[in-house]
């Protein structure tokens, strides 16, 4: 087995939607980013990536091509998992948090999982997400952005 994590963190911006693990979000303000800014499926991609020892994500989609911008990130999450499975790997499980001091994600929590594992073909037992404030405390509690973290079990693919 092999052990990834992943961190990332982005900034609120006026005038761009809020997508969190592929949902988009019914809020008043969006995350700024090259991409969607999609935090979440950033986390999980560098974590599947750092697991099979594949870089970042910013190796593999650099935010100086513009082919990158505006892209959906489960995109770039399906052609990052391509690459670990190339490289004979297989998800066991990841564990993902995002934090947030607003809005409110509980109700679209299965939701994201439905659509970080519909992008890895995978099931949604095997992404697990959870939602945490920062109890009003740093750059997340004074609501300037959202961070999510991830991490990752790969399995050697014995298919
Ligand atoms: N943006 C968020 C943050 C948290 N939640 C849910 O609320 C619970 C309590 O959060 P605390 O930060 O006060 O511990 C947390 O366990 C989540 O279920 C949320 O839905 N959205
Ligand atoms: C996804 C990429 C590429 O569009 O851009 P951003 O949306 O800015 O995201 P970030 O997590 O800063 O870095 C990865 C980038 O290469």
């Amino acid at each position: 087995m092999r052990i990834g994590l992943g961190t990332d963190i982005h900034a609120f911006a006026d005038d761009r939607p809020l997508i969190l693990g592929g949902v988009t979000i019914p809020y008043d303000r969006g995350l700024a980013g090259h991409s969607d800014a999609d935090v979440l499926a950033h986390a999980l991609t560098d974590a599947l990536l750092g697991a099979a020892g594949l870089g970042d994500i910013g190796r593999h989609f650099p935010d100086t091509d513009p082919a990158y911008k505006g892209a959906d990130s489960l995109v770039l999450l399906k052609e990052a998992y391509r690459l670990v499975r190339q490289a004979g790997y297989r998800l066991g499980n990841a564990d993902c948090v995002i934090m947030a001091q607003a809005p409110k994600l509980a109700p679209y929590i299965d939701q994201m999982s439905r659509q970080l594992a519909g992008a890895l073909d995978e099931r949604p037992g095997q992404v697990h997400i959870k939602a945490t404030t920062t109890e009003k405390l740093g750059f997340v509690g004074r609501q300037e952005g959202i961070a999510a973290q991830a991490v990752v079990l790969l399995t050697v693919d014995s298919e």
